[in-house]
């Protein structure tokens, strides 16, 4: 069975918002662009303004599908729609108690980020 999820690429000011995956989660101690599960019958993009919301606190303005992603790792398949959150209302922070940061675009490659992620922090750092 494939996974389906929606993350956010948050950008702001040539900076990206990344959370850090607790342990004890499937690919626990990577860092992840802010993201989950996308319910039956949700759209993906109503996923990522749900999910945002949930775990970030910040109301998506406009975002746009950046790159999908197909992945199979040992334990499961996902299916990641990563989207681009180039407007967002409130502030970003930890709402699930995660630790979080801003990070300029180009030190993204000093950040462990999942198997699957490899091609989207490539791309955000050819841009
Ligand atoms: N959110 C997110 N998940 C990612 C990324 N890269 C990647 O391989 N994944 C994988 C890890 C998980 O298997 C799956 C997302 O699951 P999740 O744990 O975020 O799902 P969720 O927020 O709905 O949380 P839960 O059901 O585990 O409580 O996608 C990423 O950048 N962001
Ligand atoms: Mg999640």
């Amino acid at each position: 069975m494939v996974i389906r999820v929606a993350a956010g690429v948050i950008i702001r000011n040539e900076q990206v918002f990344i959370a850090l995956r607790s342990q004890d989660k499937h690919q626990g101690g990577c860092w992840e662009f802010p993201g989950g599960k996308v319910e039956t019958d949700e759209e993906p993009q109503a996923a990522l303004e749900r999910e945002l919301q949930e775990e970030c606190g910040i109301e998506v303005i406009h975002s746009q599908i950046f790159k999908l992603i197909k992945h199979d790792y040992p334990d499961k398949s996902v299916e990641l729609h990563f989207f681009k959150v180039t407007d967002f209302s409130g502030e970003a922070h930890g709402k699930e108690g995660q630790e979080v940061a801003w990070v300029p675009v180009a030190d993204l490659a000093n950040y462990r980020f999942p198997e699957a992620n490899v091609p989207v922090v490539d791309a955000l750092l050819d841009e």
